[in-house]
């Protein structure tokens, strides 16, 4: 009988798809890739879903081919924007406008289900005529997992169709939480690596060769994509079948939580934005699913990230990641709207929180 070796798959770009839920760490850990050694060339394409690209920014410090698709989410209105991007991509490093790289990052934001990314990815010839999908590598933060797991179906898909997981914040979390962590996961994945990442440090080694291989997906992509638990022909018929108001699948979301992105021009003091910050989780922390933003404080760039009700250390960066020196902040927040955040922050001022509000 004769053999063969050769790999449908071979000389393709391999691209690794991170995914996992709001704050999980996602952006750590491609910042943490991107200054790594062994990373190699790779290029990185970021979707965020506010107005404002806020990992965009921080990710550019690290890696000249960055490539930013805001405002919308990557399994729904910006899907095609996705395969536009990768083509993009291709045709830049053609033409000598970003650097020559051997491999894809791509970031989904945390409310990406990954099914219809990694669909597109494997059914889309003209993308696999380039590129090849490596793998799903999905984070899961130690502190927020059960409460995301409890509100978003989107929380349990990413934990169900990674290659790979990794926990993060354990540093963070309690023993006893920890303990019925992995048992959870176990039972969405049954498969999937897991391993702990603290601060997203983790080697470039662990995203390459991850299990989509040859065999499952270039040569029997549709049944691939049935074993991951969903029919890309039923898949098809629903989404001509939604109605389209801008956020394609309508219904995939909780549809009462908005993103909202808010500017503010003038310099903050850090009293009057952490005032602010605390009557907002004061007033509304249950609803209040993902805050991060660059706010300038007192002429200073001060990064500041909160997932839930925790709130993370604010890292102040030693310049500007351009030349906008604007506070930007992205909520992800159910039931909220910009009057009433902006509200929130006037009130910290008008008491009297520090006077460069
Ligand atoms: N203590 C601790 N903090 C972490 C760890 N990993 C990430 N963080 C922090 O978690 C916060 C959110 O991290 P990001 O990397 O922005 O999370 P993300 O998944 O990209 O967030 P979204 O893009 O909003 O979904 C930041 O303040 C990080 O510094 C970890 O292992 N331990």
């Amino acid at each position: 009988m004769a053999t063969t070796d050769h790999d449908p798959l071979a000389g393709k770009i391999p691209i690794t798809l991170i995914t996992g839920s709001l704050g999980a760490g996602k952006t750590t850990l491609v910042r943490h890739l991107l200054s790594h050694p062994d990373t190699g060339r790779a290029a990185v394409v970021i979707n965020e879903i506010g107005e404002i690209g806020i990992d965009d920014d921080l990710v550019r410090a690290s890696s000249e081919s960055v490539s930013l698709m805001a405002n919308g989410c990557l399994c729904c209105a910006v899907r095609t924007d996705l395969q536009e991007t990768l083509r993009e991509l291709i045709g830049d490093r053609r033409a000598g406008a970003i650097p020559d790289f051997d491999r894809v990052i791509v970031e989904t934001t945390g409310l990406a289900d990954p099914g219809p990314v990694i669909q597109t990815l494997i059914t889309d010839s003209m993308l696999n005529a380039r590129y090849r999908l490596d793998g799903v590598v999905t984070l899961v933060d130690a502190v927020n997992a059960f409460d995301q797991l409890a509100s978003s179906p989107e929380t349990e898909r990413q934990i169900a169709l990674a290659d790979r997981i990794f926990i993060t914040k354990k540093d963070l979390s309690d023993p006893a939480s920890l303990a019925s962590l992995t048992p959870m996961i176990r039972a969405i994945n049954a498969q999937a690596r897991i391993r702990f990442c603290n601060m997203g440090q983790i080697h470039p080694s662990d995203l390459t060769g991850i299990g989509l291989d040859s065999a499952r997906v270039g040569e029997r992509p549709q049944q691939f994509l049935r074993d991951l638990g969903f029919d890309p022909e039923r898949d098809a018929e629903a989404e001509a079948e939604a109605p389209y108001l801008g956020h394609r699948l309508v219904g995939r979301h909780d549809p009462l939580v908005k993103t909202l992105s808010v500017r503010f021009e003038q310099p903050f003091s850090w009293p009057a934005f952490s005032a602010a910050m605390e009557m907002l989780i004061g007033l509304r922390g249950k609803d209040l699913l993902r805050v991060k933003g660059i706010v300038n404080v007192e002429g200073s760039p001060v990064v500041v990230q909160g997932v839930g009700h925790i709130f993370h250390d604010p890292v102040t960066l030693d310049r500007w990641p351009g030349a906008d020196t604007t506070s930007r902040i992205v909520f992800i927040a159910r039931g909220m709207d910009i009057g009433s955040l902006r509200g929130v922050f006037e009130a910290a001022r008008n008491l009297g929180f520090g006077h460069a509000f």
